[in-house]
């Protein structure tokens, strides 16, 4: 059994992938070592077998051992193990959710029901670095790669609804201590029938812009009650980073670009932080390259894999399948809202919806690794 290593198995999405792996027996396959940055010589989680305490994360002898190693632990610990790791000659998987090594040359971005053919065609070349792509980009390619295997997507805007959850733990908490924030500062309004809502407006904006800097420290803004239409750095183009990955990584997935000898798919829009916790949804624009009829566009769309499932575009089912509430801690992507826009009948629009932690984080990870134990 081939020794896997395992770093970030505590964290949210190593909690997720561990979970998952559980879930579907992977770890009957394996011999896991458990890896930690924290907690060298404590005990192993439950899936442990032979080794039945932490190894030392930082430990390249050790890491060294595993034939797999798959960490869920950070870009700050890539960036410093990582490059050891190969320094020292060790020739295994490395299977990363981090986004450090995603546009290297030497990596694939892995999103297997979209991209197997980019993975095998990359393992049969001896490639070695296997990493899980952006949330948005993934969810969003999971619920639309029909379009994109059909060759029909001339271009595409996306417009994000992203979750705290993408920030990590501390995010979410932040989300949830503002809206206490917030509902405990209009509690006695809300009580009183007769209170009026510009009060409680006016009461809910004073609390917005009363927070302490620790009561904002993770988002930098207030985002319960409100959004943030910026997510990760600045470019310095106009353009945040993570709306950059939206093109960079698509077109990577898709094995589209020069690196590919082929033309890009120009994919851009704007990238938003609202108040869900754990779902990202978006809303798309999508040139197609002909007017394809919309039950042709239904079918393309619902048969590309077995996770996705398109929502009728009428208000009831819209509103009971295609949203954060409805999605989270499942791995069906919903596809509606789709409909011929006014623009012609070459311009599709759709919104979906999808678990950021699952088909987002640790699930293309997971099955990565059955990929290379070719489970
Ligand atoms: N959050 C997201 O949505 C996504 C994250 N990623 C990538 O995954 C990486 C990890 O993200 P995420 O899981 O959110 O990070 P976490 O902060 O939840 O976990 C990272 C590590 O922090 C340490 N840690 C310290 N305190 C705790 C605690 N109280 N509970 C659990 N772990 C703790 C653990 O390391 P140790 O056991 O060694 O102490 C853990 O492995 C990100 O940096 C990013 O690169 C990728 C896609 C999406
Ligand atoms: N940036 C994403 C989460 C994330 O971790 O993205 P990436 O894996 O590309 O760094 C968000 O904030 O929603």
């Amino acid at each position: 059994m081939k020794l896997v290593g395992l770093v970030g198995w505590r964290g949210m999405v190593g909690s997720v992938l561990m979970q998952r792996m559980r879930d579907e027996g992977d770890f009957a396959h394996i011999e896991p070592v458990f890896f930690t940055t924290s907690n060298a010589g404590g005990n192993a989680p439950a899936m442990a077998k032979n080794e039945t305490t932490l190894k030392d994360a930082l430990d390249v002898t050790e890491l060294s051992k595993c034939e797999i190693i798959i960490s869920c632990q950070g870009g700050d610990y890539t960036n410093e193990v990582f490059p050891k790791l190969r320094a020292a000659g060790w020739n295994g998987y490395w299977i990363d959710a981090a986004s450090t090594l995603r546009m290297n040359d030497d990596a694939v971005i892995v999103l297997d029901p979209v991209n197997l053919d980019v993975i095998k065609n990359a393992m049969t070349k001896g490639v070695k670095n296997y990493i899980g792509g952006n949330c948005t980009v993934s969810c969003m390619l999971m619920g639309l790669g029909g379009l994109f295997e059909h060759k029909l997507v001339d271009w595409m805007t996306s417009m994000t609804y992203q979750a705290a959850s993408g920030g990590g733990a501390q995010h979410m908490r932040e989300l949830l201590t503002q809206f206490g924030t917030i509902n405990a500062a209009v509690r006695p309004l809300l009580d009183d029938p007769a209170a009026a809502i510009l009060d409680i407006d006016r009461a809910v904006l004073a609390t917005q812009h009363g927070y302490s800097a620790d009561e904002i420290k993770q988002f930098g803004a207030p985002l319960a009650g409100s959004l943030i239409p910026w997510i990760d750095k600045d470019l310095g183009n106009g353009q945040s980073k993570e709306e950059w990955k939206a093109g960079a990584e698509t077109n990577k997935i898709l094995g589209l670009g020069a690196a590919f000898g082929s033309a890009e798919i120009p994919v851009d829009g704007l990238c938003v932080r609202i108040g869900a916790m754990r779902c990202h949804s978006q809303a798309l624009t999508i040139k197609l390259k002909r007017d394809v009829p919309l039950d042709e566009i239904n079918d393309i769309i619902a048969s590309n894999n077995q996770w996705v499932k398109v929502v009728p575009n009428t208000r009831e089912a819209s509103m009971r399948d295609l949203s954060p509430a409805a999605v989270t801690g499942s791995l069906t992507i919903p596809v509606g809202r789709l409909r011929k826009m006014s623009m012609g009948g070459e311009y599709l629009s759709a919104f979906t919806v999808g678990d950021q932690l699952l088909w987002g984080a640790a699930e293309p990870l997971r099955r990565m690794l059955c990929i290379v134990l070719d489970k």
